[in-house]
């Protein structure tokens, strides 16, 4: 199945990040696709995964900060209030509907993995710029759009999460974003963006941030 179409500098980014398919094919993702991933390896992600939301809603918090148009402005807090109104409330249920309450979830202890991804992202927003964000976000974002899309209509014990990602909503969100993320390179770099040394840094930005997500994943499926 090829790549959905997030926009040019996702495409570009995508192909030039040596861990990508290692991240979307991930033996985490295959399990959730085949259904057979472990409940435990789930929870113990997806406790993981809630923390991993808070960071990043206060990235996308930062990106507001930085925004330079309006319409940076209102994609990025709409992202804000997407995921504090709807991812995180999903992964409360979920956990609620398995025993773990609001306080056990609140309670979760970050690991190293969670740790270092967020708060490389953070950095990346505290000492660079919207595109430095962005670059950093990118992987996250879009990588569950094209996982959610390649396993969308697979049914088992993950369908629900399956149908998340790959629900026509969370596909509208990627594009969306992959749309801000060519205008804001063609604001701030000109035309030629692809071309400049600056474009050359935000894709190694990327290629970080997606190994970031093979950590994550292999936090996921190594448990607690
Ligand atoms: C680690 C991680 N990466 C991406 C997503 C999708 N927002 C997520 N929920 N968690």
């Amino acid at each position: 199945m090829s790549a959905p179409d997030y926009g040019r500098a996702f495409a570009l980014w995508r192909a030039a990040a040596p861990a990508w398919r290692d991240y979307t094919h991930h033996a985490f993702v295959e399990g959730l696709g085949r259904g057979d991933l472990p409940r435990a390896r789930f929870l113990h992600y997806l406790r993981q995964d809630y923390v991993f939301l808070i960071h990043f809603a206060r990235a996308w918090a930062l990106a507001a900060a930085k925004a330079d148009t309006l319409a940076e402005l209102q994609a990025a807090s709409a992202t804000v209030q997407a995921l504090a109104h709807v991812e995180m409330p999903l992964h409360v249920q979920i956990c609620a509907d398995a025993g773990i309450d609001a306080a056990m979830l609140e309670a979760t202890e970050e690991a190293p993995a969670n740790l270092a991804y967020t708060r490389y992202v953070l950095e990346a927003g505290y000492s660079g710029d919207f595109l430095d964000l962005m670059a950093a976000l990118a992987p996250c974002v879009l990588g569950y759009g094209e996982i959610g899309a390649r396993l969308a209509g697979r049914g088992g014990a993950y369908a629900d999460w399956i149908a998340t990602y790959g629900g026509a909503e969370y596909q509208a969100l990627c594009r969306d974003v992959g749309a801000l993320i060519d205008a804001a390179l063609l604001h701030r770099l000109g035309p030629g963006w692809a071309g400049l040394p600056r474009f050359a840094r935000l894709t190694q930005r990327f290629a970080t941030a997606t190994r970031l997500e093979v950590g994550f994943w292999q936090m996921g499926l190594d448990g607690a």
